[in-house]
C-alpha cells in the first residue's frame, strides 16, 4: 500500500522527483486543524476537581439563577418599613429565613445570608444605633445592600461555549453554577520517538555525535499544549533501520492519539520515516510545508482498529526546525483534537527588519516587548541551534514574497510558555 497525499503538483526542493509541492504554511495549519477537529477526542464526564486542562464539550450553563436567592452583601439589619425597628430574629448564611411579616421589624443578617421576603432595605451594622428601648435605628444607604436573584446569570444562560479550555477560573464558576462534574474532551495522549544513531543521551557531544536535544524537550512542550505524555511514551534513539522505525511507531500508536517523531523526515540513506509510514498504511495530511526553517515537517493519519484516527507528526531533525513544526502543525492539530477553536495568532510590530524567504514563509524567532507591542529578532537562530529559541517568546511570521520591514505589523506564533518564564 502506498502513502497517499492530499496535495498534488510538481516537485519540491529537497523532495524526490514526483513529490507533491509543499503546502503553504497557513493552508497546512488550516488543514491539520480541520482533520484534528474531525477526529475530536471522545467526550467523558469528569468531576470538577479532575477537569483542569480538559476542554468543555458542551456550553457551561448555570443550573439555577445566580445568585439563586437574594443575598445580603453586608453584615447588618434586614428591615421592613420605616424605623426604628424591633428585632425579631437573626438570619445567618446557609438558612432559609421566615418572611419579615410586619413593618417596623428587623432581623439581624449576616453577609451571604438569604434576604427574608418583605425586606425593604438592609442597614449596615456600622450605620446602626440602638434606641433606649433596644430597637435598631439608622438610615440605610441609598444603594441596595443585597445581590438580587439572577444578578450574575440566569438559569440555562450560556456562560462559556463548548471548546473552552477548562482552567481553575472555569472550574470555580462551574461549581458556583451547581455542577459536580463536566462533560469534557479528555486531554490528548502523546508519545515521542527520537530517530538518529548519531545521538547521545548523556554527556558532551564529540567525535561526530551530538546530544539528543529533542527527547528531553519535546515532551515538555507537548505538555504545555495540554497533552499527557508519560515517561514511558518517550522512546529512542531508535536504530536507523526500517524495521526498528516500523516497530517503534506501531508500539507508540497503540496508546497515543498523537505520535511525534524527530529526524528522518528527508530522503537520505538512513531516513526511514516515509517508508515506515508507507508500511503502516498512513495517509499524509501534510507532507512538507513552504516554510523556513522546518520545511520537511509532515503530518500523517492512520485509522485504528476502533475506527478512530491517530496521527504521526514528523518533526525535522534540526532542533529549531522541530519546534517550528510543533508550533506550526502540532499546535493546531491538538486544538482540533480537543474541540478548541483554531488558535488566533497575536500580532506585533517589528522593531527591526527581518528578511523574507522568497516564496516560503519565514518563521523568525523574536522576543516580545508586551508593553510596547513590539517584536525584536534574536540571534543564534540557525535551524540546528536552540540558543536563540531559549530566549525567545515565539516566531514572527514573515509571509511569502514579503520582507519584514521595521514597523510592519506581523502575526506571531507564540511558544507555549508559562507566565514568568521570560522575565524582561
Ligand atoms: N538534500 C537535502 N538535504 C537536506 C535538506 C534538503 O532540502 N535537501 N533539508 C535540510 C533540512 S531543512 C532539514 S530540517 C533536515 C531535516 O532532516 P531530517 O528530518 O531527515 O533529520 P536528520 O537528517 O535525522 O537530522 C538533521 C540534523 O539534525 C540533527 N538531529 C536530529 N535529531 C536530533 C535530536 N533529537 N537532537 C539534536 N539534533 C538532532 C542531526 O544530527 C542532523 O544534524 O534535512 C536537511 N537536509
Ligand atoms: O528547514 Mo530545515 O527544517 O531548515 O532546518
Amino acid at each position: 500500500m502506498s502513502v497517499r497525499s492530499e496535495s498534488t503538483g510538481s516537485t519540491a526542493v529537497g523532495e524526490p522527483t514526483g513529490a507533491p509541492p509543499p503546502a503553504r504554511w497557513e493552508e497546512a495549519r488550516a488543514r491539520v486543524y480541520a482533520v484534528g477537529l474531525a477526529a475530536a477526542l471522545p467526550v467523558v464526564t469528569r468531576p470538577l476537581a479532575e477537569a483542569d486542562g480538559h476542554t468543555l464539550a458542551e456550553p457551561l450553563t448555570p443550573r439555577t439563577d445566580l445568585p439563586a436567592f437574594p443575598t445580603s452583601s453586608v453584615d447588618g439589619w434586614a428591615v421592613r418599613g420605616p424605623g426604628p425597628w424591633r428585632v425579631v430574629g437573626r438570619v445567618l448564611a446557609g438558612s432559609a429565613p421566615e418572611p419579615l411579616a410586619g413593618d417596623g421589624t428587623t432581623v439581624e443578617i449576616a453577609t451571604g445570608a438569604m434576604v427574608p421576603e418583605g425586606t425593604s432595605a438592609i442597614l449596615r451594622i456600622e450605620d446602626s444605633t440602638r434606641t433606649a428601648d433596644g430597637r435598631v435605628d439608622g438610615t440605610p444607604r441609598p444603594a441596595p445592600e443585597w445581590r438580587p436573584t439572577g444578578e450574575e446569570a440566569r438559569a440555562g444562560e450560556e456562560l462559556l461555549p463548548a471548546g473552552t479550555p477548562v482552567d481553575p477560573g472555569l472550574i470555580g464558576l462551574a461549581a458556583s453554577c451547581g455542577h459536580d462534574s463536566l462533560p469534557v474532551r479528555r486531554p490528548p495522549r502523546a508519545a515521542l520517538i527520537v530517530f538518529g544513531d548519531e545521538l547521545l543521551t548523556t554527556g558532551p557531544p564529540a567525535a561526530g555525535r551530538v546530544r539528543d536535544a529533542l527527547g528531553p524537550a519535546v515532551p515538555a512542550w507537548l505538555r504545555r499544549y495540554g497533552c499527557q505524555v508519560r515517561p514511558a511514551d518517550v522512546v529512542g534513539p531508535v536504530a536507523d533501520t526500517l524495521p526498528a522505525h516500523v516497530a517503534a511507531l506501531r508500539a507508540a500508536l497503540t496508546g497515543a492519539d498523537l505520535v511525534c517523531t524527530t529526524g528522518g523526515t528527508m530522503h537520505g540513506p538512513v531516513d526511514h520515516l516515509h517508508p515506515a509510514l508507507q508500511a503502516l498504511g498512513a495517509d499524509y495530511v501534510v507532507n512538507t510545508v513552504a516554510v523556513r526553517p522546518g520545511f520537511p515537517m509532515l503530518l500523517a493519519r492512520l485509522v485504528g482498529d476502533d475506527g478512530r484516527a491517530r496521527f504521526v507528526a514528523g518533526l525535522p531533525g534540526n532542533p529549531q526546525s522541530a519546534i517550528v513544526a510543533l508550533v506550526s502543525l502540532v499546535a493546531p492539530l491538538l486544538a482540533g483534537l480537543q474541540g478548541r477553536p483554531m488558535p488566533v495568532l497575536p500580532s506585533a510590530t517589528l522593531a527591526e527588519p527581518i528578511r523574507g524567504r522568497g516564496s516560503y514563509t519565514h518563521l523568525a524567532l523574536v522576543r516580545l516587548d508586551a508593553a510596547a507591542g513590539t517584536a525584536h529578532p534574536v540571534h543564534h537562530v540557525g535551524s540546528a541551534m536552540l540558543r536563540g529559541l531559549a530566549g525567545a517568546d515565539g516566531f514572527a511570521v514573515i509571509r511569502p514574497d514579503t520582507t519584514g520591514e521595521a514597523g510592519a505589523r506581523v502575526p506571531v506564533v507564540p511558544l507555549p510558555l508559562l507566565p514568568g518564564e521570560r522575565p524582561s
